[in-house]
């Protein structure tokens, strides 16, 4: 990203820190009721027959927890976890190295698994269905192909783009979880957990108004409540209440939905240069000088979440609340519909909605 952004939802540096604020274990992980039930009872039952997990495939936006999701997985399943990514796995060689190294029932973890090499791929699927490797070693006549047993195994894959996943690997998860943003009570407990990990003093008012505007970003919770805290320390007596968080987060320039001035200025841009659209998001990413990824992984699918603004198959749109966010006028065409309906609309060609 082009921008250093307080509320980026991307992994910095900055989040060595955040590995103490990582939860562990699948009772501190807040939130996502539905994912954490049932990886409950798929990892209960596993443990019981003593086999490896499923494969687990985690989607959802940056943030959201799905490397924490993966290293809970293997903590719970009390086995031991490697970690590696789609790109930096450029030759099967280097997967196979991985893979004869993990002990029965280990975790494989793959971040970014939309990523891998076709040739990669290839490879991955028998390992995936029968714990076999077929590799090829040396070239011309003289290579040959040998097959190595592996042990059983759980490859967690994770990515922000499920749609890009090839079908056929897609298909070898028996378990796919969708991570959702996060509630404001949620995030309200992220935060209230993370401050009393740092030890620092915050009240209720102080944690609501740090998680109404985190993007419903279990990250950018953690990252907002560290420069609140500085701004605290300096300027107040170190502890946070709710004026205090509000004056921190506006001089970051992060407002009152959690938007911050590179939302701002996407959602200002299809409102002003594009007239609401619908507009291709190649013609937004240019228009605001992004990359096309950022707007789709990034910046969008809050916004979208949010009710404003819509994936058509013609295009992006503005909806009704982004005119009335930025106290714009509403266009005509707005009036003839009831206020529901345009968020009836929301989902058809959303690539990352099964
Ligand atoms: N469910 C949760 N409960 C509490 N804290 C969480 C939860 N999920 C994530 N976090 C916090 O948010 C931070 C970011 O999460 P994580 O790194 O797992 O996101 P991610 O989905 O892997 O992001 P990316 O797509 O950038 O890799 C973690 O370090 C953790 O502190
Ligand atoms: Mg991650």
């Amino acid at each position: 990203m082009s921008e250093q952004r307080v509320i980026a939802g991307d992994a910095e540096p900055d989040d060595e820190v955040d590995r103490a604020l990582r939860p562990r274990r699948l009772s501190e992980y807040v939130g996502q009721a539905p994912v954490r039930e049932q990886l409950e009872i798929f990892v209960t039952a596993a443990r019981r027959r003593g086999e490896a997990l499923d494969h687990v495939l985690i989607f959802g936006p940056p943030g959201l927890g799905k490397t924490t999701l993966a290293h809970v997985i293997a903590t719970e399943m009390n086995v031991n976890l490697r970690q590696t990514s789609g790109p930096v796995l450029e030759r099967p060689g280097d997967l196979a190295a991985l893979l004869t190294n993990l002990e029965p029932n280990d975790v494989l973890f793959v971040d970014e698994i939309h990523r891998l090499s076709p040739v990669v791929e290839e490879v991955l699927y028998p390992a995936l269905e029968d714990y076999q490797l077929d590799i090829v070693i040396g070239e011309g006549p003289a290579a040959r192909s040998i097959k190595l047993e592996l042990p059983p195994f759980t490859l967690v894959g994770a990515t922000t783009r499920a749609g890009s996943l090839t079908s056929p690997l897609r298909d070898r998860f028996g378990i796919v979880q969708r991570l959702e943003f996060y509630n404001e009570a949620d995030l309200r407990s992220i935060v209230e957990r993370s401050a009393r990990i740092m030890a620092v003093g915050i009240d209720a008012d102080g944690a609501r108004e740090i998680a109404r505007r985190s993007r419903g970003t279990p990250r950018v919770a953690n990252r907002l409540l560290r420069r609140v805290r500085d701004y605290a320390e300096v300027r107040a007596d170190g502890h946070i209440d709710g004026p205090v968080a509000s004056a921190a987060m506006d001089m970051l320039d992060v407002d009152a939905f959690g938007f911050d001035v590179m939302d701002r200025k996407l959602l200002m841009s299809l409102l002003e240069k594009f007239e609401g659209g619908p507009t291709g998001v190649e013609s937004l990413a240019a228009a605001i000088g992004e990359a096309r990824e950022t707007i789709e992984d990034v910046l969008e699918p809050y916004l979208i979440q949010q009710g404003f603004m819509m994936r058509t198959p013609r295009g992006r749109v503005a909806t009704r609340q982004a005119y009335q966010h930025f106290g714009l006028p509403t266009p005509a065409r707005f009036e003839s519909l009831p206020v529901g309906d345009l968020f009836a609309a929301e989902t058809p060609d959303n690539e990352d909605k099964q």
